[in-house]
């Protein structure tokens, strides 16, 4: 499913934090956000899972306006794992996952089989399956994060919103989680500030004090002279084992 935002401006206390954001992210796309801290990502991701009316503009799931859908068809379709996501003490982490399927229960559709093979397979994607009975607050921060994860995936979302993933990871995990967001075959829509992760995504959008100011493919949007612009620093491309080209960086 596609997700578009057009015109999107966000004020706090008269400062505007995102100014006429215009976005359109193609079904099946992983979408890179970048920018340097307080750029307006954490904002915009949050606007774009339906969390805060925006002051302008407007964001399109499919075609059809956020604001004119219920929460529970959002959460049906959207989930968001936020940077710092916090939980309940005192619950285990197989519960943290399993509430990724609360927007699909009611009375008339009761918790099934199906749904705790959804949850086993999300931990097993996450690494987390050895760790289903541990309690939440026991956990280190990685597996936190891990956990907010699996808990995504198991709301089955057609759009995929994910904050900084990979802070906290050690870098096996990093890695695992950034292949499997790859893998998904939903739409990804995802804010990093590892320059070299980001140029693995389909497109990239760079964020620069509140407003977008690049959309495009990676190799495209990252130029030498946007790197100095935005983010003050000076880049020296290696080539890899690979073929592929690693980004090192100086101060500008
Ligand atoms: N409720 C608020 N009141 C005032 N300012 C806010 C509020 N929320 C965010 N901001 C400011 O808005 C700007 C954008 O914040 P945001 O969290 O979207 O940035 P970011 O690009 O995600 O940053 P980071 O890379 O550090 O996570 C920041 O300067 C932040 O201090």
């Amino acid at each position: 499913m596609n997700l578009s935002a057009e015109n999107l401006s966000w004020r706090v206390h008269g400062h505007t934090l995102l100014e006429n954001v215009s976005l359109a992210v193609a079904s099946g796309q992983t979408f890179g956000l970048v920018g340097p801290n307080g750029s307006g990502k954490t904002t915009l991701l949050r606007l774009l899972a339906g969390l805060g009316k925006p002051k302008t503009g407007r964001v399109l799931l499919g075609g059809t306006p956020l604001a004119r859908m219920r929460q529970r068809h959002i959460a049906q379709s959207i989930a968001l794992v936020e940077q710092q996501a916090e939980t309940t003490d005192r619950i285990q982490v197989r519960q943290v996952v399993a509430l990724g399927r609360t927007p699909f229960l009611s009375a008339l559709r009761a918790w099934a089989k199906e749904d705790d093979a959804i949850v086993d397979q999300a931990l097993v994607d996450v690494d987390m399956a050895h760790m289903a009975g541990r309690l939440w607050h026991t956990l280190s921060g990685g597996e936190r994060q891990r956990v907010h994860i699996a808990r995504a995936l198991a709301q089955q979302p057609k759009i995929l919103l994910l904050d900084e993933p990979t802070n906290h990871l050690d870098i096996r995990h990093q890695l695992s989680i950034l292949e499997l967001v790859r893998q998904l075959p939903i739409t990804v829509i995802i804010t990093l500030h590892d320059l070299n992760q980001a140029m693995t995504c389909d497109r990239l959008g760079i964020m620069d004090g509140g407003q977008l100011v690049g959309v495009g493919k990676p190799g495209e949007v990252l130029t030498p002279t946007r790197l100095q612009q935005t983010f003050g620093v000076q880049a020296e491309l290696l080539a890899g084992d690979n073929g592929e080209q690693v980004m090192r960086f100086y101060h500008a």
